[in-house]
């Protein structure tokens, strides 16, 4: 897919105070690299949502600065804006007496595309998002499941190659084996269009699992920390941060932690013929479920076809102690 490139977002003390003197945003300035996907978590009712809609404009800013790339977005006509955004929110918002087709075609229609043009781009995106276009793109938005309705979603978001993405929420509205499902695809979209993407969500296991970086806000759109998803697990800036990322951050880090090579041991001279085997690039956390899965009480990390070595229950245990003596 031809992707557009992706523009830097840059926040410079934004406010919004609505008119009850609520402070829904303080001050909140901030900068999210090119072509990087930042999910904001904090608890609800932080002004995630206010700064995504601060940024495509559909909440104004009280006051302070936006830019897309150099260009000052604050001033910007915010129809001709969100033409360049792209928008997904937890219940979609499909036409729904409009096909899927149709749907995924709205903005490339409305920027002038051709017909021609706007056809195939609609047919390559379903494809996409894997939805067989045969199957699905004649289709009404109420003969789809909520995993599918949130890939047509996507598929609109993409569909003019905005130069960013907001994201509000957009999985947590399907039940959790259908949100891990989408979660490995919009992981696997993102490799290949490379968007500057903010992610809102309120569940840190899905903020650590997307994230390239993670934002995490108080009450007041306060900036408590923003970090990489291991940094913020092994080294929560203060109180409110640990306290909200959880008890259990050092299981949530085994997903962001690789297998150290030097950690493995030699393979046991009585290994069985087929023991549990992981990838050497795999994380911790896939290298401990297979270990629970066998019943060596160790997995065989290998690399090519080649046993590197094996892990333990105890060295992983090594390793997140380590981590978390070094924060
Ligand atoms: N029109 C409004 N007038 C006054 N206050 C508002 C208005 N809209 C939102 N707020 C307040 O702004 C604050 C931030 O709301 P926002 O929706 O951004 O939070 P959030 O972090 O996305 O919450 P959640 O996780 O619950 O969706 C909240 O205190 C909310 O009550």
């Amino acid at each position: 897919m031809n992707a557009t490139a992706a523009a830097t977002i840059r926040l410079d003390s934004v406010r919004k105070q609505y008119d009850d003197a609520t402070v829904a945003v303080a001050d909140l300035s901030l900068e999210i690299p090119a072509g990087e996907l930042v999910v904001l978590i904090g608890p609800s009712g932080c002004g995630k949502s206010t700064v995504l809609r601060m940024i495509n404009r559909l909440i104004e800013p009280t006051s302070g600065r936006m830019f897309l790339g150099d260009e000052e977005i604050t001033s910007v006509d915010p129809v001709e804006l969100r033409r360049r955004i792209g928008y997904v929110i937890q219940h979609v918002g499909l036409f729904p007496h409009q096909t899927v087709r149709d749907n995924v075609a709205t903005v490339p229609r409305l920027v002038g595309w051709s017909k021609q043009r706007s056809r195939e781009r609609v047919l390559e995106l379903l494809e996409t998002v894997g939805l067989d276009p045969a199957r699905y793109a004649d289709r009404y938005p109420h003969e789809l499941s909520g995993g599918q309705r949130q890939r047509v979603g996507v598929a609109r978001a993409l569909a003019a190659d905005p130069v960013v993405l907001l994201m509000d929420e957009p999985f947590s509205a399907v039940d959790p084996i259908v949100r891990g499902r989408l979660q490995d695809e919009f992981l696997r979209l993102q490799q290949t269009v490379r968007k500057t993407i903010v992610f809102v969500t309120h569940d840190v296991e899905e903020a650590v699992r997307l994230g390239d970086k993670i934002v995490v806000l108080s009450e007041g759109g306060k900036l408590e920390q923003y970090g990489t998803p291991a940094e913020i697990l092994a080294r929560p800036a203060n109180e409110f941060v640990a306290a909200f990322v959880g008890a259990d951050r050092g299981i949530k880090r085994l997903a962001v932690t690789p297998i150290p090579p030097d950690a493995l041991r030699p393979l046991p001279a009585d290994a069985p013929a087929k023991p549990p085997v992981v990838a050497a690039d795999v994380t911790l956390r896939e290298a401990l479920a297979a270990l629970l899965e066998g019943e060596t009480g160790w997995v065989a990390v290998e690399r090519d076809g080649t046993v590197l070595g094996v892990l333990t229950p105890d060295d992983i245990y090594a390793v997140l102690a380590e981590a978390r003596a070094e924060g």
